[in-house]
């Protein structure tokens, strides 16, 4: 030990004498030593009290710091599990390498890429070594003479990092990726802050033509499988250019019978960070286990498609091939692209199994009562189902089986415009370490969140684990739904609060999938502007509305569940003059209707709509129940409601000519339930 011998500021050797001339340094001041008397003479003086460390170098210091994870712990029971265990460490790893090595291979060249685990700033650690077609140890690999140096190269393969492990490379390497006070990572999508709808693309193949809702109103824009796979591989190019790629394996649905094996590989540490909260996470024993894939996203989102290939309209595309069960990102990095795009393929595999796939959010009373709220992107779905007094089991997509609802993610992803802790305690307060804030701006020093400025764009965002929320249902699974919401913001103020719906009132309003919001916060907008989305998803439905309105009628029917209408938006007139609703009084409708009180109210029929609304609810002004009560001019009133109404019929003209469901009464009866004037 160096303890205690003596040194000086320049790192003479000790045993040159004192006062020596050689002692003196460049600019001639004698050098300092230490002395070793203090000791000697019996001071208590010590340098350090403490223990000392147990290493010899830093590099040893910082080994010690890091403990290697603990082995995962083999399952017993099955023989396909035990067959597992046997397998040594070793061997799962090299599997695991392989089958990734698979996912990013080309399609065109012999082998894979050669991929090795870890970071590759962490070149101290030996590499395990795979490619597609052989796994070798480092550096012993046969050369390849492949068609390129990218043969050649190691792409490192950050596999199902923590979220620890997962800041540590945003904040490194991403520019725009910062800490914020709540310690939450706050990130930047890049040039796209929404999703671009328009340049999603769907294979259409032989299966496809048939089952797939294609055409007018369809979100399904065509692209050959020719065209898919050039897409394909310039999107593994590009991540196989890589030093480093983050791929996650995880589940979607909670219902295990139904559950679908998915695989990520992202460029990104915040996409690898959404997706770890967003989808359903493996425990060590189900990772180790998990085997190939149901089905891979390929984000390559920073780099953009290429014009000049067919079917291409813009820089970038959002490319579905069902058959290959693979999906392509090419020219956006808005996270929401990956969670809406397997939110897609749910919608096509689901039904095929005879569950619903639901663009809803959904929770629980404590006596077991599920609700399912639907609605259009800020219409409340997140908002109304994360509720202090209910146990969420999700906030956006869900299925409804033969054994009743469950979520298909493990996360919620909650709009944060306007956020505030006295409103929305549970979102905000699951703002903490391991959430991902998308596009906010905060102040540079504290680090505070400022979340009603929107100079990068109003769809800021939140994704955080469902357990984050206190109350929330894991498994995140539930009965039949009792209640079914249907919620529109209807900037144009003129539906009601509340209203009750009969079956065919709630089939029509859901294949209508009306909504009006303001076209922005900008001055000089003042008409609302009606979208209709059928089944208040029609960017994400696969197969016809039809198909998933006779589901949900038939499970409606069975299970006795009562449909409502619920305007989260404007009141006292249209936006500009009126008010949207406020939360408050709209989390007591909801109250309401989840207590069973709704249902025992008087109802009233109003104008037009033909809709059931009730006279009194608790704890809400009875006034604004009536819209026509909350208009100051009711000649305007009266105009906007049929305004509202024509627009409702023009855009069922289009699914009059369709069979809802095997009863052809029903059909007649949803034709009739929509706006009468
Ligand atoms: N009366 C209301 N009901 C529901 N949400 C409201 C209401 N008034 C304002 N809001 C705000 O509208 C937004 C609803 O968005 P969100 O719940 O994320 O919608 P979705 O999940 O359907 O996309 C939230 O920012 C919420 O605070
Ligand atoms: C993520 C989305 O969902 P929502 O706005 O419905 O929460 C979206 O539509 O991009
Ligand atoms: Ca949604
Ligand atoms: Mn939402």
């Amino acid at each position: 030990m160096a303890a205690n011998s003596d040194f000086s500021f320049a790192g003479s050797n000790a045993s040159v004498k004192n006062n020596s001339p050689n002692e003196k340094g460049r600019n001639g001041l004698a050098k300092i030593h230490t002395q070793k008397k203090k000791a000697e003479a019996g001071e208590v003086c010590h340098d350090d009290s403490g223990p000392t460390v147990k290493a010899q170098t830093i590099d040893e210091l910082h080994s010690l710091q890091r403990k290697k994870s603990a082995p995962t712990t083999p399952i017993t029971g099955t023989p396909k599990a035990a067959f597992a265990a046997a397998l040594s460490e070793e061997e799962r790893q090299k599997q695991q390498l392989q089958s990734i090595s698979a996912s990013l291979a080309s399609l065109t060249r012999e082998t894979g890429p050669k991929v090795v685990k870890g970071d590759p700033a962490r070149k101290a650690e030996t590499p395990k070594v795979s490619s597609h077609s052989h796994v070798t140890e480092p550096f012993h690999y046969a050369p390849t003479f492949s068609t390129s140096d990218s043969a050649l190269k190691f792409t490192h393969i950050l596999y199902n990092l923590s979220p620890a492990e997962l800041y540590e490379q945003a904040i490194k390497y991403e520019k725009g990726s910062f800490l914020t006070a709540s310690g939450a990572l706050a990130t930047l999508s890049g040039a796209k802050t929404g999703r671009s709808p328009r340049d999603k693309r769907v294979v259409k193949d032989e299966t496809t033509t048939d089952e797939l809702w294609w055409g007018k109103g369809s979100p399904n824009i065509e692209m050959d499988e020719h065209t898919f796979l050039v897409n394909r591989e310039r999107a593994v190019d590009y991540l196989c250019s890589l030093d480093k790629v983050f791929v996650n394996d995880q589940f979607l649905n909670w219902d295990p019978n139904h559950r679908i094996k998915v695989r990520i590989v992202s460029a990104r540490a915040y996409h690898s960070l959404f997706m770890h909260n967003m989808c359903i996470r493996p425990t060590p024993e189900e990772l180790e286990n998990f085997g190939t894939p149901d089905f891979t996203i390929y984000n390559a989102g920073q780099f953009p498609c290429n014009r000049y290939t067919h079917y291409m309209t813009s820089s970038t595309s959002i490319d579905l091939n069902l058959a290959r069960r693979e999906m392509v990102i090419l020219g956006t990095q808005y996270a929401g692209e990956m969670k809406k795009g397997l939110f897609s393929v749910m919608h096509y595999l689901m039904p095929k199994r005879q569950i619903l796939s639901l663009h809803s959010g959904c929770n629980m009373g404590k006596g077991g009562d599920v609700a399912l709220f639907f609605g259009l992107s800020g219409t409340g779905k997140t908002t109304l189902s994360t509720d202090h007094n209910r146990y969420l089991i999700g906030d956006d997509e869900h299925c409804w089986s033969e054994n009743g609802v469950s979520n298909i993610e493990g996360g919620c992803y909650a709009k944060c415009v306007d956020l505030s802790g006295e409103k929305e305690p549970d979102i905000w307060n699951a703002i903490k370490f391991g959430t991902v804030l998308e596009n906010v701006v905060f102040d540079e020093h504290s680090r505070d969140v400022d979340y009603s400025d929107k100079s990068v764009t109003e769809n800021t965002r939140a994704a955080y684990p469902i357990e984050y929320i206190p109350n929330a249902k894991i498994p995140c699974v539930g009965p039949h739904p009792k209640n079914v919401i249907l919620l529109a913001c209807d900037a144009f103020g003129v539906l009601p609060p509340v209203s009750k719906l009969n079956l065919a009132q709630t089939m029509y309003h859901f294949i209508s999938g009306y909504t009006a919001l303001v076209a922005g916060t900008e001055d000089g907008i003042k008409e609302p502007t009606a979208t209709f989305s059928a089944c208040f998803g029609a960017a994400f439905i696969m197969l016809h509305p039809t198909k998933y309105a006779a589901m949900l009628a038939e499970k409606m029917k069975k299970h006795g569940a009562t449909g409502w209408l619920v305007n989260t938006g404007w009141s006292g007139g249209r936006y500009g003059s009126g008010n949207r609703i406020k939360l408050a009084y709209t989390r007591k409708i909801i109250d309401a209707i989840h207590s069973g009180t709704l249902l025992e109210a008087n109802y009233v029929k109003t104008e037009v709509f033909g809709l059931e609304i009730p006279t009194e609810v608790e704890g809400v002004p009875s006034e604004i129940l009536n819209p026509v009560n909350t208009w100051f001019d009711k000649a305007a009133y009266n105009d906007t409601l049929s305004k509202l109404g024509g627009l409702f019929k023009k855009n069922f003209e289009v699914f009059a000519s369709y069979k809802i469901g095997t009863d052809n009464n029903l059909t007649e009866e949803i034709l009739a339930a929509g706006p009468n004037f």
